[in-house]
């Protein structure tokens, strides 16, 4: 097992190291390749995605990445802004189906921004589109019109894109509670008007899953008014971004969201749902949890290591029962502790 390790920047490195650890726990066949990916690759080469990363990123069966990014490189141009050499690991490998899962660990239940009779047992799984939308569109750009700046992207799905998502989100819900909800914005979009055909157009394939549709601004609102409605909820990347961070919340902290980025294979990304941090960076403060759960989703994924991977959450689970928590998810009477010290209490769990 070939695995890419690239950390990133801000508090990439100090939740990658524990990751690594845990999965080193494991004692399985796996060597590591560590890659430059964002803000490092950019101090060191000029290039978010230098060639040797690029080469690290295609050879290795799996890549597991921190994060990237950071007010540092925030002027950068484009080309050589950190969040650039994420995108293009997402685009050279083809990775378009991203799934967040948002459970909420019943010892979490007071830390979801949400009460616990409404969030209680939460478990929704966001699939959501990775390679396409108005992140990747041409034409797109900065210029000058009418003597004044004018920014514009362009927003995009073709039918071919959005059916083969569609397909893996009615597969994950089959798997699931055979509930599938489809978040557009077609009253007002193009796109969505066609993102929903294909959606309605896939429906008769999938004869034991309910499809439901639902407009963003809605699904927004829904996720905080009555969470537990939603199963497999399946959009668009940038409404996807944005209602993932969303969910998160409801499991107590963007720190405990994993996520998995999938071809139509088995290769994988695999990073937490978050971004670097920068105003925890460097504090040891942050929340390892969210990747050594995408670890797990790694072992799942790529690897068809069921076991193993239950093994790390099960272990999350028994961390959080014993009552270790970093500051984003602390209660008062419960052990505070920082990322290296939840590092080592998942290490003594497992
Ligand atoms: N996949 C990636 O690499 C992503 C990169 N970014 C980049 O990260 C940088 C910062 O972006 P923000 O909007 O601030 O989002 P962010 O997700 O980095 O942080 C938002 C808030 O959540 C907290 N937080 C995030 N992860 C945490 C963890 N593991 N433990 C405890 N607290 C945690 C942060 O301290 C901050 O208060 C930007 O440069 C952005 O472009 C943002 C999202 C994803
Ligand atoms: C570079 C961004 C699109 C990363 C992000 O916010 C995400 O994938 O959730
Ligand atoms: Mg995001």
């Amino acid at each position: 097992m070939k695995i890419c390790i690239a950390p990133g920047d801000g508090i990439g490195p100090e939740i990658m190291a524990e990751a690594v650890r845990v999965l080193k726990a494991l004692d399985l066949k796996m060597e590591f390749e560590e890659a430059q990916v964002g803000g490092c690759a950019v101090d060191a080469t000029g290039d978010p995605l230098p060639e040797a990363s690029q080469k690290l990123v295609r050879e290795a069966d799996a890549i597991l990445l921190g994060a990237v990014g950071g007010p540092k490189w925030d002027a950068n141009p484009r080309e050589q802004r950190p969040e650039r050499g994420l995108l293009r690991i997402r685009k050279d490998l083809n990775l378009f189906a991203n799934f967040r899962p948002a459970i909420l660990y019943a010892e979490l239940a007071n830390a979801s921004s949400l009460k616990p009779d409404i969030v209680s047992g939460l478990d929704i799984l966001i699939v959501r589109e990775l390679t396409g939308d108005i992140y990747f569109g041409q034409p797109r750009a900065i210029e000058i019109r009418d003597g004044e700046r004018f920014g514009f992207n362009t927003m995009h799905y073709s039918e071919s894109e959005i059916r083969r998502i569609g397909r893996v989100a009615f597969e994950a819900a089959r798997k699931r509670n055979k509930r599938l909800c489809s978040v557009d914005k077609m009253n007002v979009l193009e796109t969505s008007q066609l993102w929903r055909e294909v959606m309605i157009e896939l429906e008769p394939e999938y004869p034991d899953v309910e499809l439901s549709h639902m407009l963003v601004d809605n699904a927004a609102m829904q996720l905080v008014r009555n969470p537990r409605q939603f199963d497999v909820i399946v959009t668009g990347n940038m409404f996807g971004d944005i209602l993932s961070d969303e969910a998160a919340m409801l499991t107590g902290s963007i720190g405990m969201l994993p996520s998995a980025s999938l071809d139509e294979n088995s290769k994988g990304m695999y990073e937490p749902s978050h971004g670097s941090a920068p105003d925890i960076a460097g504090k040891g403060l942050a929340n390892p949890l969210a990747t050594i759960l995408s670890a797990a989703m790694m072992l799942r994924y790529t690897f068809s290591l069921d076991e193993h991977a239950q093994r790390i959450e099960n272990a999350v689970q028994k961390v959080l029962a014993e009552g270790y928590r970093t500051g984003d998810i602390y209660e008062p009477g419960l052990k505070r502790v920082g990322t290296t010290q939840m590092g080592d209490a998942v290490l003594a769990a497992l």
